[in-house]
């Protein structure tokens, strides 16, 4: 079993700590994304964990071994951890084979044991190739076999398909994804990006400001955010100033249902803010005889799958963003009625500073 666990993780450049007692755990065999956005620390954990730097305070635990923790602090090639960095980061001299057999005992290195592994990721016959003769997404795949091949207990996937192009991401994330499940390899996953650690992950931990915002599954993280910033940093959400009438919020989309964030307490009459996910608005014609505020469309970015539209609420300075099924029949410069499908979570109206 290789569950890892991160306790309480303090972690500082020069006295300065950017990492502020983050604490989650990996069950064994499920890949954790590490969600945050530029600077809140997700790298720096990610050092912690491979020990390839020193917490102040907090300790690495992988199934019964303590990694990192006070007077302890096992070297990085004796973690049994493997690391995919950004880059892929091939030998550029060696081919595919070699360099997946750089990962693996000397006495291993000749066999069939490379081979095995590349055919692993989905790439078998394409050992005798250079790095330079692989696409960008192969080459990804050989430094996850490479890092596969010593049977680490943890595999550390940093930004991994980040330099990829939108079009190969989803595929080789969804390649990688189903070699980890296949292999039963606990992985931690950092990434800024939310549809990546969504799509990828059994577990989200949300970094901000070097402090754990949020661990949860993707579910939980995406309709049931703890906070503004997380519902408004996942997925993006509508955030409108309001009152609380309990159960309710009366705002410029009209008496919208919600429920209380978590931790958060408002009476009847309170200012508060509801989050409604985009989705969630529902264009109708304005003469539809519906609750709802009527809205003057501004824009619509059509991705055929969906599109987006811009609209100006009464009595709103900034506007605000549905996401509708694309070739919905909706027009610039005209009205919609707006109507919410699903109840938002109210959160404690920000008090000006
Ligand atoms: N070597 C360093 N010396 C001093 N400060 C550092 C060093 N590396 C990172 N920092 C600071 O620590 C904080 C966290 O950085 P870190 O790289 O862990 O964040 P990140 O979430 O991985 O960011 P990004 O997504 O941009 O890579 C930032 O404020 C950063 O400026």
């Amino acid at each position: 079993m290789s569950e890892l666990q991160v306790r309480k993780v303090v972690a500082a450049y020069d006295g300065a700590p950017v990492v502020h007692g983050v604490t989650f755990t990996v069950p064994s065999g499920q890949l954790a994304a590490v969600l945050g956005p530029s600077g809140s620390g997700k790298s720096t954990l990610m050092r912690v964990i491979a020990g390839l730097h020193s917490p102040l305070e907090g300790a690495i635990v992988v199934g019964d071994r303590v990694l990192t923790g006070p007077r302890v602090e096992v070297p990085p090639e004796r973690r049994r951890i493997g690391l995919v960095p950004q880059d892929a980061a091939l030998f550029p001299h060696l081919d595919a084979r070699a360099n997946v057999a750089f990962g693996l005992p000397r006495a291993e290195r000749a066999g069939s044991r490379p081979d095995e592994l590349l055919t692993m990721v989905g790439l078998e016959g394409l050992g005798s190739r250079m790095p330079g003769e692989l696409s960008g997404g192969q080459r990804h795949r050989v430094a996850l076999a490479r890092a596969l091949a010593p049977q680490p207990d943890v595999i550390l996937l940093d930004e991994p398909f980040s330099a990829l192009d939108a079009s190969l991401r989803a595929e080789v994330r969804a390649q990688v994804r189903q070699v980890l499940r296949r292999t039963r390899t606990t992985a931690v996953l950092v990434t800024h990006d939310q549809d990546e650690a969504l799509s990828m992950a059994d577990i989200v931990a949300v970094l901000d400001g070097g402090r754990l915002v949020q661990v949860g599954s993707p579910t939980e993280i995406y309709e049931s955010p703890h906070s503004r910033w997380l519902a408004q940093f996942v997925g993006g959400a509508v955030v409108l100033p309001g009152t609380w009438t309990g159960g309710a919020v009366t705002c410029a989309l009209g008496e919208v249902p919600a429920t209380l964030g978590l931790g958060e307490t408002a009476h009847a009459g309170d200012r508060v803010e509801v989050a409604v996910r985009s989705e969630h608005l529902v264009l109708e014609r304005p003469d539809h005889a519906s609750d709802g505020t009527v809205a003057l469309v501004r824009n619509v970015a059509y991705f055929g799958h969906d599109a987006v539209v811009t609209l100006d609420l009464p009595g709103v300075q900034d506007p605000v963003e549905a996401r509708v099924i694309g070739g919905s029949p909706v027009v610039p410069d005209t009205e919609v009625r707006v109507r919410v499908a699903r109840p938002g979570i109210a959160f404690a109206a920000e008090r000006p500073a």
